[in-house]
């Protein structure tokens, strides 16, 4: 039967997907094995501030690797509770040891000291959980199966990433660059002033093709930019053909390029 209402219908037993502002928040990792090596680098590409505690003998070459390099800080030593002291500032917890014990004593002192985390493979014990990730620059595409099939995850996430143009990611560098130039020449903080920045952007976005913003260079912008006072968006084509009207795409001036 069709929904009689007009909303969205509600559809309970997922997660709340949320991108996590982590940078320069200090990240506790306990465990230096295969997983943890996963879990760093999903940190790392979030600009966290990482701590990786587990005995130099349980380090896995890539773990070593990130020490060595220190893109990460190194506790030579099992997990203590005072790794959770409030000055240490502890934004959140990952484990991936191979000791269930200790994995639950990790997950009962986090909750006390109410420090969100995540214990590898058991999920009862998870205040959130990890997901596959696609990234292509700005882009990233975490696809969860909420617990129900990890590697299916890691399958669907590929095929995702195989869908997406080449480009893509670039492309969305590019809007970033354009709506940070836009509020340059109109950084206006009132409620009129946002909507008519909102509604502006929104119509760049729906009348350019993807690949477009690919191609756009600074002078494009700069072009596209200058419409925004008039509330004009002209296409790609015009702004590089250089007709003025924006409804005019390409006037033929009869000396098919030889003139
Ligand atoms: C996505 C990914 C991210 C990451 O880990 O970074 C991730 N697991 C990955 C791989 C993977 N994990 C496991 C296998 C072996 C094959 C298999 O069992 O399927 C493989 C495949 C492999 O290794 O190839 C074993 C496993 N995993 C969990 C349990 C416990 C359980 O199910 O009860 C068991 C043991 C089951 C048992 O005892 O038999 C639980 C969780 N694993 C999650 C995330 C969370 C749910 C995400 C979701 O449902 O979408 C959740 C709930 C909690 C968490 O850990 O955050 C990463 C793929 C990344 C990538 O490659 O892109
Ligand atoms: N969720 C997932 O994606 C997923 C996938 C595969 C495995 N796992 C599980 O994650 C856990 C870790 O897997 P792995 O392959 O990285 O194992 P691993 O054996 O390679 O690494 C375990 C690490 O934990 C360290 N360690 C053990 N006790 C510690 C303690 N008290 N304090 C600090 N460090 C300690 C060891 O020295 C070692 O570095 C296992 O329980 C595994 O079953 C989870």
């Amino acid at each position: 039967m069709a929904n009689p209402q007009p909303f969205p219908e509600v559809q309970g037993g997922g997660s709340l997907i949320l991108a996590w502002q982590i940078k320069h928040k200090n990240v506790l990792v306990v465990g230096g094995g295969e997983v943890a090596a996963g879990r760093i680098l999903n940190l790392l590409n979030a600009d966290a501030r990482v701590t990786v505690v587990c005995p130099s003998s349980g380090l896995n070459d890539e773990v070593r690797y990130r020490i060595a390099q220190n893109q990460v800080s190194h506790l030579d030593r099992v997990w203590l509770p005072i790794d959770l002291e409030p000055e240490k500032n502890v934004a959140m917890v990952l484990t991936a040891v191979d000791d269930p014990e200790a994995s639950t004593r990790i997950w009962k002192y986090c909750k006390q000291m109410k420090v969100p985390a995540n214990i590898a493979d058991v999920p009862p014990e998870c205040d959130f959980y990890f997901g596959s990730v696609h990234r292509d620059g700005p882009l990233q595409i975490m696809v969860s199966t909420n617990g129900n099939g990890p590697r299916l995850a890691a399958q669907i996430r590929r095929q995702i990433g195989e869908m997406l143009p080449v480009g893509t990611g670039d492309s969305i560098q590019k809007v970033g660059m354009l709506r940070r130039k836009l509020r340059r020449v109109a950084p206006g903080k009132a409620t009129e002033d946002i909507s008519k920045r909102m509604a502006w952007m929104s119509r760049v976005c729906d009348e350019w093709a993807t690949e477009e913003f690919n191609k756009m260079d600074e002078e494009d912008m700069k072009v596209l930019v200058e419409g925004y006072e008039d509330n004009i968006v002209r296409s790609f084509e015009s702004i590089r053909l250089g007709a003025t009207d924006p409804d005019v795409v390409w006037q033929f001036d009869g000396s098919f390029g030889w003139m």
